[in-house]
């Protein structure tokens, strides 16, 4: 974790942060006078049991009252100085927390679409709410008991000062070893740490994979199976963590040890000196009396320092994607954007070549040319995995190509504002669309956020889903579940079309958009784009052949391994006998 990183979060609170500073010293302080003042009172008590008078209670107290009033005083600013810390701490800390985790949030949302092939999602979930929640708490232990510890610790120091300089000298030389010894220890746990780290994310990686995908797991009744993976990742995470646990054990044991040891050899030593004549017995006493209150605080230090590393490792997850600059589309906000009156919409790939980085070795595009003109309803079509959602992707510039070019209007779409390009240019709709947890109004009014009643209604209407939505309980306002579970399939594409058509976009693209409905919603779908997209480009992507047949397309183009191999309209193409052709006999046939 860099420190510089994390004061930047922790300057902005550097008020309360110092107010929590100074509590924290009062608090240590007043802890250190609640024995001296029990000492006070118990003085007194001995002297009226060694006087052997009986008193009236009005008596007593006047005798203890003085000692009485002051461990009150004591008492009572131990405890306000102690929620004070506490208070202005946890107020502080999850102010930091609530930025970091918005900071953490923002930077790997602006990641390009590659960062999410290398990371999967359980994991920058854990990262931006598990290792930031342990980031908070672990600080703000060290900030408070563990300043409260260094303080005391100081505080008793000066103390044995003041008693012995020679046998504070050798206790220094005693804890200097033993803290060289934990330093070493130390750096051992904190590899074993970071490794029972990786394999519980693993586990949750795991598990949240298999949750999310339940229903997969039902139809197969794959139950068991992810269970016995779960066990074998929970396995491996178990023994990692006990082995950390026994780290952690054995170092605590040590310390414990070489602690005690500390006392032991201050009595030997001290005893030695009381016998030269060099301390006095009375000096001895009190010195081991404030020996073990070093004791005590050395043991927080030293937990402290467990608290330490488990920040540090948690920081360094934080830290490691907060500092992240934003991907590369996403940052180039200040392109250019083609006034509406200028828009015309052609569309060029330019020998274009393209490979997914996480398969960086099998391009899918090779020096690929695509001309798509403006006005015109375009189907790419091909059997499954020849790079039709590629294409669609580069365009929506989810990913640039490594060589050659993309235009709009002859203007490579690198220089032109990614948000605009993304938001009022080109309006996508995918095979899985995506719904949010909200009413049906508000994931359609998602394309277009100041949409009225109205505009929501008219959208779906076209999309072909006001039917079915009427038909809900709640209607517009009923709350669809996580990720449209509640939904079929056919429903959540309609609405994502409504999304879609609400956004009224000038380059609409289909992607495999359709596919779960029937088909005559999907003639009705289409023919409402059709009519709407009159002016527009609509990119229909599909290898169900009968949905482009049902498009009133201009064109056709067959993709085939990264290549347009074929192109025409229905007819053209059938008399190719060609790959069309064949497509076409194989999905008539099934
Ligand atoms: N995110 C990805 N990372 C790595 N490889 C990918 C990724 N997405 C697609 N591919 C690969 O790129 C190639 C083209 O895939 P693409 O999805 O563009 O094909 P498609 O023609 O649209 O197929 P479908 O009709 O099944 O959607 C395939 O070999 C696929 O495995």
């Amino acid at each position: 974790m860099t420190w510089s990183s994390f004061w930047k979060y922790l300057r902005q609170h550097w008020m309360g942060l110092f107010g929590a500073f100074l509590s924290t010293l009062a608090a240590a302080y007043f802890n250190v006078q609640i024995p001296v003042s029990i000492g006070s009172i118990t003085s007194v008590i001995t002297t009226m049991v060694n006087a052997g008078e009986a008193i009236t209670f009005k008596e007593y107290w006047e005798r203890i009252k003085e000692p009485a009033l002051r461990f009150a005083f004591v008492v009572a600013s131990q405890a306000a100085a102690s929620f004070a810390t506490i208070s202005i701490l946890s107020h502080v800390m999850e102010g930091v927390a609530a930025k970091l985790r918005h900071d953490l949030f923002d930077a790997v949302q602006r990641q390009d679409i590659e960062f999410f092939e290398f990371h999967r999602t359980g994991e920058l979930s854990k990262r931006i709410n598990q290792d930031v929640q342990e980031l908070k708490s672990d600080a703000k232990k060290l900030l408070n008991s563990g300043i409260k510890a260094v303080a005391q610790t100081a505080g008793v120091v000066q103390v044995l000062y003041g008693i012995s300089p020679t046998l504070t000298a050798s206790l220094g030389v005693g804890v200097s070893g033993i803290v060289l010894i934990g330093t070493v220890i130390g750096k051992m746990l904190k590899k074993h740490s970071i490794q029972a780290n990786r394999e519980s994310s693993a586990c949750q990686n795991h598990s949240y994979e298999s949750l999310s995908n339940i229903k997969t797991v039902r139809a197969f009744s794959a139950e068991d199976k992810h269970l016995e993976s779960y066990d074998e990742l929970g396995e491996i995470a178990t023994l990692s963590a006990r082995k950390l646990g026994y780290g952690i054990g054995i170092f605590q044991g040590l310390t414990n040890l070489a602690l005690n040891g500390l006392v032991g050899g201050t009595v030997i030593l001290g005893g030695s000196m009381v016998g030269s004549n060099q301390l006095s017995g009375g000096d001895l006493m009190a010195f081991l009396a404030a020996v073990q209150m070093l004791q005590k605080s050395l043991a927080t230090v030293s937990q402290m320092l467990t608290v330490y590393m488990k920040m540090k490792i948690a920081g360094d997850q934080v830290f490691q994607f907060i500092s992240l600059e934003p991907g590369r589309t996403v940052a180039e906000q200040d392109g250019k954007r083609i006034p509406h009156y200028k828009l015309i919409g052609n569309i060029s790939f330019d020998d274009v070549d393209f490979s997914y980085a996480t398969r960086p070795d099998d391009p899918v595009l090779k020096k690929f040319n695509l001309q798509m003109s403006s006005h015109k309803v375009i189907a790419l079509v091909g059997a499954s995995g020849n790079g039709k959602s590629t294409i669609a992707s580069l365009l929506a510039r989810m990913y640039d190509p490594s060589g050659g070019k993309i235009t709009i209007d002859g203007v490579d779409i690198r220089n032109l504002d990614p948000k605009w390009l993304r938001s009022e240019l080109i309006g996508y709709v995918g095979q899985e669309p995506a719904l949010f947890t909200g009413t049906v109004a508000d994931n359609i009014r998602y394309g277009k956020p100041d949409a009225s009643d109205l505009e929501i209604e008219d959208a779906a209407r076209r999309a072909n889903c006001h039917h079915f939505i009427s038909s809900l309980k709640d209607g517009y306002f009923t709350k669809v579940a996580e990720r449209g579970s509640s939904l079929s399939g056919g429903q959540k594409q309609r609405i994502a079309i409504a999304r879609a058509i609400i956004k009224n976009p000038e380059i609409l693209i289909f992607d495999e958009a359709t596919s779960a409905l029937d088909n005559e919603s999907e003639a009705v779908v289409q023919k409402a784009i059709e009519e709407n997209f009159k002016n527009r480009m609509v990119l229909i992507i599909a290898h169900r052949l009968s949905t482009v047949k049902k498009a009133v397309q201009d064109i056709i183009h067959v993709v085939e391994g990264g290549k347009i191999v074929e192109s025409g309209n229905h007819e053209e193409l059938m008399r190719k006998r060609g790959v069309y052709f064949n497509l076409q006999n194989q999905q008539s046939s099934k």
